[in-house]
């Protein structure tokens, strides 16, 4: 039976290089790729059917960050698809990043450095704002909008006696001190890309503890450090070409500079070809890349605290009442 595999966030990056890579691995497959820019959809559409000519690819348009374009995302899945096997979460955003130097230097010459390159950790802050729904934007995009849409698509992914996953593109960068769970949208603090990516990880494992009995199993990845729009919305091109060099000095020390799209997808493609029940639900599963360019999937333990994850888990429950009232 054809897989069917939606993909959100699938014209660049990291999900656009895993989409080349399932369609590489089973031909067979039913690509839909979920794109906020139709445009940008388009092209990416073109160039995967361009290597893959056979192709099954279709394009939905989905903004994750607003509630009605999930909602009626989620009406045309159920129309188009009667089953979904794969839902990677992978749409993310990072807004006016801002990265503090001296705490950057500081790290260099500390024992800490080696973290410092794998997670970030005290380098990076941003600016977040209100979006037309009136939830905290990164919230509602790396987050909330995945959970609407897992809501919405509940038919298709909770079936009797058939097995669906979801996959969360997370990062090393969430952090259980940048989350809180008074302040589920990180309205207060100035880590909401952070915070986010630690909800999802959260999350992952309550949608287990509620789902799996339902046939709905969810993990979590982490790309490791990849050049994609994200990262030159950190620093300019020019900066990163010029440290190009440097960086592929430093994955000989942090196998988590992965830096290509492809390595980065590295994770979510291996989840792909993997039974379910073999899985850890408290892992996160890290895109790896050696010294010598062999990338490779690690599971590493999530520092994740059940109760909160449940708490997380009826917050958002309570939050979805309340956007589908206004709706
Ligand atoms: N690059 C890295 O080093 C790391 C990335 N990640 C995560 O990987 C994921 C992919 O990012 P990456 O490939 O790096 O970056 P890109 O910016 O290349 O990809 C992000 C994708 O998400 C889409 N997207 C953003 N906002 C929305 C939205 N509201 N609705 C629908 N789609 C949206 C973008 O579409 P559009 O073209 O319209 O902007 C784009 O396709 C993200 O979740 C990111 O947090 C995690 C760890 C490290
Ligand atoms: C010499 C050199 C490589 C300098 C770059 C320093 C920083 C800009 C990077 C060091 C660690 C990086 C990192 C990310 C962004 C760029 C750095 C801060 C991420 C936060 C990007 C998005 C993620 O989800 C996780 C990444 C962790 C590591």
């Amino acid at each position: 039976m054809e897989k069917v595999v939606l993909v959100t966030g699938a014209n660049s990056g990291i999900g656009l290089a895993l989409c080349e890579r399932l369609l590489t691995e089973d031909g067979q497959l039913r690509l839909c790729l979920a794109c906020r820019n139709t445009q940008r959809g388009e092209a990416a559409r073109s160039a995967l059917l361009t290597s893959h000519s056979n192709a099954h690819v279709d394009l939905l348009h989905l903004d994750v960050g607003s509630v009605q374009s999930v909602l009626a995302a989620a009406q045309e899945v159920k129309a188009r698809y009667n089953r979904i096997d794969f839902l990677y979460l992978n749409a993310g955003i990072m807004p006016n990043p801002h990265i503090d130097l001296k705490a950057f230097f500081r790290g260099l010459f500390s024992r800490n450095v080696i973290n410092m390159f794998a997670t970030a950790e005290g380098l990076l802050t941003q600016q977040d704002q209100l979006n037309s729904d009136g939830l905290q934007e990164v919230f509602a995009t790396n987050l909330f909008g995945h959970f609407l849409l897992i809501r919405e698509l509940e038919p298709l992914v909770c079936r009797a006696g058939h097995t669906s996953r979801v996959v969360w593109t997370s990062s090393s960068n969430a952090r259980r001190s940048a989350f809180s769970i008074e302040d589920l949208q990180h309205r207060d603090g100035s880590e909401p890309y952070s915070s986010s990516k630690y909800a999802s990880d959260m999350l992952s494992l309550a949608l287990n503890r509620h789902k799996n009995s339902q046939g709905l199993f969810s993990s979590v990845i982490c790309p490791g450090l990849v050049m994609t729009n994200l990262t030159y919305g950190i620093l300019p091109s020019f900066f990163w070409t010029l440290i190009l060099p440097i960086m592929w000095l430093i994955r000989i020390f942090t196998n988590t500079f992965t830096l290509t799209p492809h390595n980065g997808a590295e994770a979510l493609h291996w989840l792909f070809g993997q039974n379910p029940e073999s899985l850890d639900p408290r892992a996160k599963y890290h895109s790896l890349t050696s010294g010598l360019g062999t990338n490779y999937t690690q599971a590493r333990q999530m520092d994740i605290d059940e109760e909160m994850a449940e708490v997380l888990y009826s917050k958002l429950l309570e939050l979805e009442r309340v956007v589908r009232k206004k709706e």
